[in-house]
């Protein structure tokens, strides 16, 4: 297991914790310190040992240095916080204090508050005052509350605040994490997709991130000229020649091509991988061969690959390096996947940003292709769709290019799942790999050939499928859908994947439905889509993107979310509370992007 120490090279931010307390000294305090100090301590241990970093190491929070009974406090707090790389606060209270003299103020930094529900000295008073306080000054905060009242002097976390502490740091933690950070564009719109018109507006002031930029011919470039590690090639291509089954050739007799060529092509896509990588993150290595300038990378946290068309008319595609960037694991061992879009659709790249940050694991990138009604599978299959089918199923279909993780050959609990990095084992690696195949790319699209990575989803994995899209006028809007991945006999995968191209990855998607709106069928799934792909994570964290998305003032236009794991800012009941998705639409107007 490697972890990529280069990648993280600049830290991670931290979680800041401001234990608050009425200011009244002679009684009221005093009374007070020790109480409202281990509730800051005990937030501080529960989220160190339940949430890890993308490089597998816990959390890390920092306590401000006294309780902050007013604001020469908040103010030192907010020093010592800025000093260790705070990117997000929580502050904690099981007692009344003094709402703006205590808060924090600093507008780009998440913020949660969490008054203890007890009944002495009640902390969801102060709560619902520094809320209002976050209201009118327009800094949004969580509420966070207990439902059942607890006795003074009692420091246990109940479950209904540990799922909120946890869903507020996971979201918070993401927008933190990718602050700062870059986008990578490697070349620039794929067929018109407009996904791939990377919008810097959006990136700066929504994620506060930056765009980088390079042209397809940079590969060109490193690979005429040697820029990247030969050490590392050949290992690399050795690992590929014994791991990576290269697949039958699907294409009709006169464009298939030899043996020596197909060879050329296997080394051209490994060096492509290194080099792709590189760019990303630079690398140590190229320094050492005398390559400063290159070694640095782009600081990018995700990128996108245009490929189609003016590379793949010419050479091989993109499918091996993105599948393998985007895995995982390499030759090098098993590492945290790296987030590669297909076709440079930069909005795809940040669902799969957001759907990592949140779940440490890898992402599928798919085109959102087919939807199957039951009677067409029946029709053309003769079989009748069951379970979690029987209401129609969506083909979510890439075009070559999906991470290996989406093979669902990990397991927990003997369940199929894509697990964070530090939970594979190379047993899995093994299943990942013998699940899936190499097939030369399909000459009529990808006339400069490649090898695009051919796997079927095993079923029943919960999965999330969100889209980013923009609105002009409107700005980002996000679209949410839970469901799982199902098994179809393996007749019927095969004649309905024979429609598309079968050399590439597959996997069979059926929405939750509610009965309403957007979810009334799988058609209206699909009807609803925003654009021609999706993002798809492990797991149903539907509820975690609308708390990240809240806090990034991006509206949700659809989910599948059950009302009682919705968690925004307090402010947002403040426009509406009958119907939350408009009022959400309101409130991210009003509010406006994080960074201005
Ligand atoms: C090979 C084709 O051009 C596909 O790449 C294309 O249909 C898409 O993936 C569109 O999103
Ligand atoms: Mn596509």
């Amino acid at each position: 297991m490697v972890e990529n120490d280069f990648r993280w090279r600049s830290g991670f931010p931290k979680i800041g914790i401001r234990p608050t307390i009425d200011g009244r000294r002679r009684g009221v305090r005093e009374s007070l310190e020790e109480q409202t100090m281990n509730l800051a301590k005990s937030v501080a241990s529960f989220l160190s040992e339940e949430l890890r970093y993308p490089n597998g190491q816990p959390v890390e929070c920092v306590i401000a240095d006294t309780c902050i009974g007013g604001v020469a406090e908040a103010a030192a707090a907010a020093k010592k916080f800025k000093q260790a790389e705070v990117g997000l606060t929580i502050t904690v209270t099981p007692c009344w204090c003094y709402g703006t003299e205590t808060m924090d103020t600093d507008p780009s930094i998440p913020k949660a508050v969490w008054g203890f529900n007890g009944t002495g000295r009640p902390g969801a008073v102060y709560l619902a005052a520094v809320l209002a306080a976050h209201a009118q000054k327009g800094l949004p905060a969580f509420g966070i509350y207990g439902q059942d009242v607890q006795d003074e002097g009692n420091n246990q976390i109940p479950d209904d605040v540990k799922e909120k502490l946890l869903r507020f740091t996971r979201s918070g933690l993401a927008v933190a994490i990718m602050r700062d950070q870059a986008y990578l564009s490697m070349g620039s719109v794929s067929m018109g997709i407009a996904g791939s018109m990377v919008n810097d507006s959006f990136f700066q002031e929504y994620l506060g991130m930056r765009n980088e930029y390079i042209d397809m011919s940079e590969f060109t470039r490193r690979m005429d000229e040697g820029i990247y590690d030969p050490e590392e090639y050949e290992k690399a291509l050795v690992w590929v020649k014994k791991n990576c089954k290269e697949g039958p050739d699907n294409n009709p007799p006169h464009l298939q091509t030899s043996r020596e060529r197909k060879d050329q092509e296997w080394e051209t896509v490994v060096k492509m991988t290194l080099i792709a990588r590189d760019l990303m993150i630079g690398n140590p290595r190229l320094a050492e061969l005398g390559f400063e300038e290159e070694a640095q990378g782009h600081h990018a946290i995700a990128s996108g690959f245009q490929g189609q068309r003016q590379w793949t008319d010419h050479a091989p595609n993109g499918d091996f390096m993105e599948t393998m960037l985007n895995s995982s694991f390499d030759w090098n061992g098993i590492r945290s996947p790296f987030v590669v879009a297909t076709e440079n659709d930069s909005l795809n790249g940040v669902g799969m940003l957001f759907g990592y940050l949140l779940t440490n694991t890898a992402q599928i990138f798919a085109d959102v292709r087919t939807y199957w009604s039951p009677a067409s599978v029946e029709r053309v299959t003769g079989h009748k769709l069951e379970g979690p089918a029987a209401n129609g199923i969506l083909h979510l279909i890439n075009s070559g290019s999906a991470t290996l993780d989406g093979t669902g050959e990990q397991t927990k609990n003997g369940e199929p799942a894509m697990k964070p990095f530090w939970e594979i084992n190379e047993a899995e690696v093994d299943k990942m790999l013998q699940a899936s195949q190499w097939r030369p790319a399909s000459v009529e699209y990808f006339r400069g050939g490649g090898f695009s990575t051919d796997y079927l989803t095993r079923g029943n994995m919960p999965m999330t499928m969100i889209r980013l899209n923009l609105v002009k006028g409107l700005g980002p809007v996000l679209q949410i859908v839970e469901g799982y991945s199902v098994d179809l006999p393996e007749d019927v995968h095969n004649t309905l994947d024979q429609r598309t191209d079968p050399t590439w990855p597959s996997t069979w998607f059926a929405p939750i439905l509610t009965g309403t709106g957007a979810f009334t069928s799988a058609y209206d799934v699909m009807d609803n889509w925003g654009a021609n792909h999706g993002a798809i994570s492990y797991g149903h964290i539907g509820a975690d993107l609308i708390t990240l998305a809240s806090i990034l003032r991006i509206p949700v236009a659809m989910h599948n979310v059950s009302k009682e794991k919705i968690f925004r800012p307090r402010a947002w009941s403040m426009f509406g509370t009958e119907h939350p998705e408009g009022a959400d639409f309101r409130a991210c107007e009003n509010f406006g992007p994080m960074y201005r």
